[in-house]
């Protein structure tokens, strides 16, 4: 997994308008997440099903939020869980050794501990800023990241990021921006997400 953009997908109930929107910006993502809080299980299945094979021809891991067993049928790379969406070893069961299994900590680092010795592939830490997506986060500081580095895993920050405001996070160690709002809601999202992409190329040659 390489340092760079997290992408996720906004709660966007048109498939079609779904793929339109994602399509421009996979050159700058590193990962995409499939995420629709909103969505029935069917439209989940469907949009799922329609962003796998997307990702697949762009070259970008995809990653399904929640649900293993949507992972696993869509042929993803990998799931996102948070403290309500199951075990690392489920999801490993279901999704295979090489799957991503990417773990939420929010401010919590005996969280992150447990996720290390469950054999996650990342740690996700935040809301580093309010978050129009989720309002209610949990927050979380830069010195988080600074003590969590110690776990060797990749770190993962998320909540009410923007290209602006993410400096002070990779200086913690954050490997990962994951970011909606940042990217869809801007004016021009291309252009967010190439902000993004130059925060790495740029800090890191
Ligand atoms: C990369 C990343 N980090 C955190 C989350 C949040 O997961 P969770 O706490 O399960 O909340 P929901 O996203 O399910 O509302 C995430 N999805 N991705
Ligand atoms: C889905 C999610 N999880 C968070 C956490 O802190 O665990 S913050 C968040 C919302 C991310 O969206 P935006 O980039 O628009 O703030
Ligand atoms: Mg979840």
């Amino acid at each position: 997994m390489q340092a760079g953009l997290y992408l996720i997908t906004p709660d966007e109930p048109d498939t079609q308008r779904l793929l339109e929107r994602v399509r421009p910006l996979l050159p700058f993502a590193e990962l995409l997440q499939y995420r629709n809080k909103s969505a029935e299980t069917d439209l989940r299945a469907e949009q799922a099903a329609a962003l796998a094979p997307l990702c697949r021809a762009a070259g970008v891991p995809f990653i399904v939020n929640d649900d293993a067993r949507l992972a696993a049928r869509v042929r993803a790379s990998g799931v996102h869980l948070g403290e309500h969406d199951g075990t690392v070893a489920a999801a490993r069961a279901l999704l295979g050794q090489n799957a991503i299994i990417g773990v939420s900590c929010y401010d919590d680092l005996q969280r992150a501990r447990k996720a290390a010795e469950d054999d996650a592939d990342y740690i996700a830490f935040g809301a580093f800023f309010p978050s129009a997506t989720k309002p209610n986060a949990r927050r979380a500081t830069p010195a988080l990241l600074a003590a969590a580095g110690t776990f060797g895993l990749p770190m993962v920050a998320i909540g009410g990021i923007t290209a602006d405001n993410a400096p002070p996070l990779l200086e913690a160690g954050a490997d990962l921006l994951a970011v909606v709002g940042g990217v869809f809601d801007a004016p021009d999202p291309v252009a967010a997400a190439r902000e993004f992409r130059a925060l790495f190329t740029e800090s890191r040659p």
